[in-house]
């Protein structure tokens, strides 16, 4: 009888893939720079095509870029739990990373928190974290020297994420802006494991440096987090004690803390493990990703002057001069904005790299998978491949999704998938394009963008759970009349 992974090898004989040696499997290919590395990956996916093996240690991942077996692997409910590189953000109960059993209850629990009326809620809070980042931006106003926009896009989303969803006002705290810095840092060190195999024991882990860095890291971010959670827990305890409950009011959709601190499993409340594993899930998932994505627009925005203006234009054309007011649906008739969104977010999809286990045999394509597999997905050259996208594909058009153009009969339905796809895809989408359509209309209504980079130029991409360039996000800003 085969063991698992020695099954997961035999299944595999003749599927192509590079070289590969015992124990270490493919990973000399990954030495060298995070940037080196990340180019590699994508190399080989651009290299094989439609399915090919990758060995990382003894695990035997395959690596998936045609956008049927995608869609096999992202909607079948037996590859629904998470690949073994999910363990490393040390997240085990969040969302993202739990077990398909575990995350099936949660996520029903969890998905009314972020529905549509809650949503429109947010907007006046989004306005305001957004005003109060071009506020603090006046200090680059016509500086010689470029500057890298993240910084203060990253603050800006983790205060959306605590204002909204966790009902906490952080703005200037200090102790929370250390910790947006503190995220990037984890997640450099967590997606650092991905590709070393000796770390992936966590015996040689904990005895390195960065195992040390990352639980500073964690302590400073958990003490944030404290304070929100036990603060919140407080609060609805002394409600609860002034006014219960009634049944009606136990089910209205709350926000999302306030989902998570009723939410019973057989009449059980959570516990703590489970609900702090929740809420960094979800200010890692809902910032960073906010944060880099918006980053990237605003740097699309600065290279390609002449989309600029046009998203301006409309700007001016729904809202006039002066403050916008917005409301959902002047946001929504921001169609051209939108289009700008869905371009940068094919070009260059903050979470580039996702991945799946099978739960039991499956059939992907032509061959029969067996449990314990390693599906792995890379967004980026799925949404960069010029058979899908045609011989343009690595040009930044924001019309390829004018109406006029975008043939959702002839695109592949998952041929785009920024924010992943099937039952696990992203809670927070809406939630997200909200978010970025705000802070742009703010950036765009105060200032206009510019940048050294061009498009040619290499922004050096790399993976550390989000997708980022090793230019920085340079930009200048310059007052508008
Ligand atoms: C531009 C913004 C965003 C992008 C590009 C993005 C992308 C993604 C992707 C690709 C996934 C699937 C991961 C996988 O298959 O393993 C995902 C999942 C998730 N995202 Fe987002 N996301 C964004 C914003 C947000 C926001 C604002 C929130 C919350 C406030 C959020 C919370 C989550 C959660 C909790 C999951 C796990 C869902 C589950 O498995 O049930 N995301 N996101």
């Amino acid at each position: 009888k085969l063991s698992r992974s020695q099954s997961a090898q035999w299944f595999a004989k003749d599927i192509p893939g590079p070289q590969s040696y015992p124990l270490i499997g493919s990973t000399h290919l990954f030495l060298g720079s995070d940037e080196r590395t990340f180019g590699v990956v994508n190399e080989l996916f651009r290299k094989y095509g439609r399915m090919f093996k990758l060995s990382l240690g003894t695990k035997t991942v395959l690596c998936l870029s045609d956008p049927e077996l995608i869609q096999q692997a992202l909607t079948t409910s037996s590859c629904q739990d998470k690949a073994f590189f999910y363990r490393f953000l040390e997240l085990d109960y969040g969302l993202i990373s739990s077990r398909y059993t575990d995350w099936k209850l949660y996520r029903k629990l969890l998905n009314p928190a972020f529905n549509q009326r809650i949503l429109v809620s947010f907007i006046s809070i989004f306005n305001r974290c957004s005003e109060t980042m071009v506020a603090r931006m006046a200090k680059e106003e016509d500086r010689e020297q470029p500057f890298d926009v993240l910084h203060y896009t990253a603050q800006c989303t983790l205060e959306m994420v605590c204002a909204s969803s966790l009902k906490s006002d952080i703005t200037d705290d200090p102790q929370a802006r250390d910790v947006c810095g503190g995220i990037e840092k984890m997640c450099s060190i967590m997606s650092s494991r991905l590709f070393n195999v000796l770390l992936y024991s966590d015996l040689l882990f904990t005895m390195t440096q960065r195992y040390r860095e990352m639980q500073k890291l964690r302590a400073k971010l958990e003490r944030v987090v404290n304070d929100i959670l036990y603060g919140r827990r407080e609060e609805i305890a002394k409600q609860r004690h002034a006014q219960p409950e009634d049944e009606e009011q136990y089910r209205k959709p709350m926000v999302f803390l306030d989902q998570l601190l009723h939410m019973q499993r057989a009449g059980q409340e959570l516990e703590m493990q489970e609900i702090e594993s929740h809420l960094y899930t979800i200010i890692g998932a809902g910032s960073e990703t906010t944060a880099n994505q918006v980053a990237f627009i605003l740097l699309m925005l600065a290279m390609h002057t002449e989309v600029q203006d046009r998203v301006y234009e409309e700007i001016v054309s729904i809202y006039g001069a002066g403050s916008p007011e917005l409301t959902h649906e002047t946001i929504s008739a921001q169609t051209y904005l939108e289009r700008v969104i869905k371009e940068t977010m094919r070009l260059f999809p903050v979470a580039p790299l996702i991945g799946r286990e099978t739960m039991e045999t499956v059939r992907l394509g032509d061959v029969i998978v067996p449990a314990g597999v390693t599906l792995l997905i890379n967004i980026l050259t799925l949404h960069r491949n010029k058979e899908l996208w045609g011989e343009r594909a690595d040009v930044f058009d924001p019309d390829r999704f004018d109406p006029g153009q975008y043939d959702a009969r002839t695109q592949h339905p998952f041929s785009y998938i920024p924010f992943g796809g099937g039952p696990r895809n992203c809670i927070g989408y809406r939630y997200g394009m909200y978010a970025m359509k705000i802070i742009v209309t703010q950036m765009l209504c105060k200032y206009r963008l510019s940048t050294p980079l061009t498009p040619s130029d290499s922004l050096g991409l790399s993976f550390a759970v989000t997708l980022k360039v090793g230019t920085g996000h340079r930009i200048w800003i310059k007052r508008r009349a």
